[in-house]
C-alpha cells in the first residue's frame, strides 16, 4: 500500500457534511483514510464507497475484526465488498481466526493488517505480554502488513524487528495519545492520525506540519 506522505487519517467522525469538510482540506495531502465503527454504525457502511468515489482515497476498514474463524471469514469478506481496500484484524484471537481473515481478503486480492499491540495505557496488561507472540504467528502466516502502538516507541521498534524491514507496519497513537511522527516513522512506514487533524482549527496547516517535521 502506497501512502502518501506517509499519515492515513483517522476520520472518527459521525456527521457526513463534518467528514467532506475535513476530506475537503485534508486530501490534496493524503491518499489514505482510516474509517472505522463511529462513523460506519452513524452512517452506514456506505460511506466506505462514496468516500472513495468523491475522493479517489484508499480506505482501511478499522473493524478490529476478532470473532472465530467463520465469522470472521463474513466480516472480512462483506467489508472488502464495501469497497474497502484493507482490513484491521486483532491478532489476540489466535491462528484459526486470523488464517480464515487472511485467506477471505486474499480472495477478494486483498489483504488485512494483523494488530499486535494497542496504543493506549490498557493494552500493556493483557496485549503487551502476547503482542510479540502475535508478530512471530504473522511473520509465520506470510501476513505483510502489521499495526503497532506509536505511543511505545520500544515496543514498535520490537515488533518491527520480528516482522522484518520488508513488512508495512501502520502506526496509530501520533498526537494526542502521545505519540511523535518523527519517532514513529523511525520504525513504520506511516502514522495513523485523527483528532490532531479533524480537531485543528485548520487542519491544512496541521498537516502541513506534520508533513514538514
Ligand atoms: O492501538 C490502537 C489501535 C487503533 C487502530 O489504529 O487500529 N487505534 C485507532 O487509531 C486512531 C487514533 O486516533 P487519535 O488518537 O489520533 O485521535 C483511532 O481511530 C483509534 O481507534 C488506536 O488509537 N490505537
Amino acid at each position: 500500500m502506497k501512502v502518501k506522505n506517509q499519515i492515513i487519517l483517522a476520520l472518527d467522525v459521525e456527521d457526513k457534511d463534518e467528514a467532506y469538510k475535513i476530506l475537503d482540506q485534508t486530501t490534496p495531502y493524503l491518499n489514505t483514510i482510516k474509517i472505522g465503527y463511529p462513523i460506519t454504525l452513524a452512517l452506514g457502511p456506505q460511506i466506505i464507497q462514496q468516500i472513495k468515489d468523491d475522493y479517489n482515497v484508499q480506505i482501511i476498514a478499522d473493524f478490529k475484526v476478532a470473532d472465530i474463524d467463520a465469522t470472521n471469514e463474513k466480516i472480512v469478506n462483506t467489508t472488502l465488498n464495501w469497497g474497502a481496500d484493507s482490513i484491521i484484524v486483532h491478532g489476540f484471537t489466535g491462528d484459526d481466526s486470523v488464517l480464515a481473515a487472511k485467506n477471505m481478503a486474499e480472495k477478494n486480492n486483498k489483504e488485512i493488517f494483523l494488530l499486535t499491540e494497542m496504543s493506549h495505557p490498557g493494552a500493556d496488561r493483557f496485549l503487551k505480554p502476547v503482542a510479540e507472540e502475535i508478530a512471530q504467528m504473522g511473520v509465520d502466516m506470510g501476513i505483510k502488513n502489521y499495526v503497532a502502538p506509536a505511543t511505545k516507541t520500544d515496543r514498535l521498534a520490537k515488533i518491527r524487528e520480528i516482522v522484518g524491514d520488508e513488512a508495512f507496519i501502520i502506526s496509530p497513537g501520533v498526537g494526542v495519545q502521545g505519540g511523535k511522527i518523527q519517532d514513529t516513522l523511525k520504525y513504520a512506514d506511516a502514522a495513523i492520525i485523527g483528532r490532531s487533524i479533524y480537531n485543528s482549527d485548520n487542519p491544512q496547516q496541521t498537516l502541513e506540519d506534520l508533513i514538514n517535521m
